[in-house]
């Protein structure tokens, strides 16, 4: 599989605190990788270097064979605004617009006309099962509506990777496999890979591939269970 997103030897510590110590590890095009470990293992961490969000202290990470680690601050907000999207544990959607706008707010930032952000927008609603929230500002919905909302404002730019830190940690059990199934298929259908940051096992089972981060660095567990 050609490989979308590589990160080598990454390093990363903050003050004295080693996050990452020597990680890598590779997405190929429309993978679905999770990433497990420990708390404070520097799941986050990875996710946030290979996002281009933190730059690690060492180690590289290209994306299409570009360095982002060499980009210019600039480069690298252009990069994560055109090919990823992003789904945190908290929305995170912005309280003051409706659900629809926010859905349409990565088209509006790439001068996509209202109407027509709108009406990709609505479509998205549709795929992720919110439609009945358009209107609505992210206070007046439910957790597991507002993350079906997120995962629809990610993916409306079609993003080539998205960036998911434990998507359903604030849900129940029901509510969470809801957001898994409609993430996962949307994703896959869209041939977005996704890079899924998650401490549960039946997160990850969505997933294609599983790795886990200990001590800041990185075993791919299909590596380890061929021998
Ligand atoms: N901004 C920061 N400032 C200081 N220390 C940090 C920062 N971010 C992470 N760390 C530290 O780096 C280490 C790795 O953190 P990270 O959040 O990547 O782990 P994690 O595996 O995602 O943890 P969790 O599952 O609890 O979210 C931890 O020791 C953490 O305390």
């Amino acid at each position: 599989m050609a490989k979308l997103l590589v990160a080598d030897g990454l390093r990363k510590a903050f003050g004295q605190t080693p996050a990452l110590d020597g990680a890598s590890i590779s997405v190929g095009a429309g993978e679905i990788v999770a990433v497990m470990g420990p708390s404070g293992s520097g799941k986050s961490t990875l996710l946030h270097c290979l996002a281009g969000i933190t730059q690690p202290d060492a180690g590289k990470v290209r994306y299409e064979g570009r360095k982002l680690t060499e980009m210019t601050d600039r480069e690298r907000s252009a990069l994560r605004r055109g090919k990823f999207g992003f789904v945190f544990q908290f929305g995170q959607l912005v309280p003051e617009l409706t659900c629809l706008e926010n859905v349409a707010l990565p088209l509006r930032m790439d001068r996509v006309r209202r109407r027509e952000a709108e009406r990709r927008a609505t479509e998205w609603l549709e795929r992720l099962e919110v439609t009945d929230v358009a209107g609505k500002r992210p206070g007046e919905v439910s957790g597991g509506q507002g993350q079906r909302v997120a995962v629809a404002r990610a993916l409306v730019a079609n993003p080539r990777v998205i960036f998911a830190d434990e998507p359903t940690g604030a849900l129940d059990s029901l509510n969470g496999e809801r957001v898994m199934r409609l993430l996962t298929q949307s994703a896959r259908e869209s041939h977005a890979a996704v890079v899924l940051v998650t401490h549960e096992a039946r997160v990850a089972s969505y997933s294609d591939r599983e790795v886990v981060v200990r001590d800041g660095r990185v075993r791919d567990l299909t590596g380890a269970s061929r021998g």
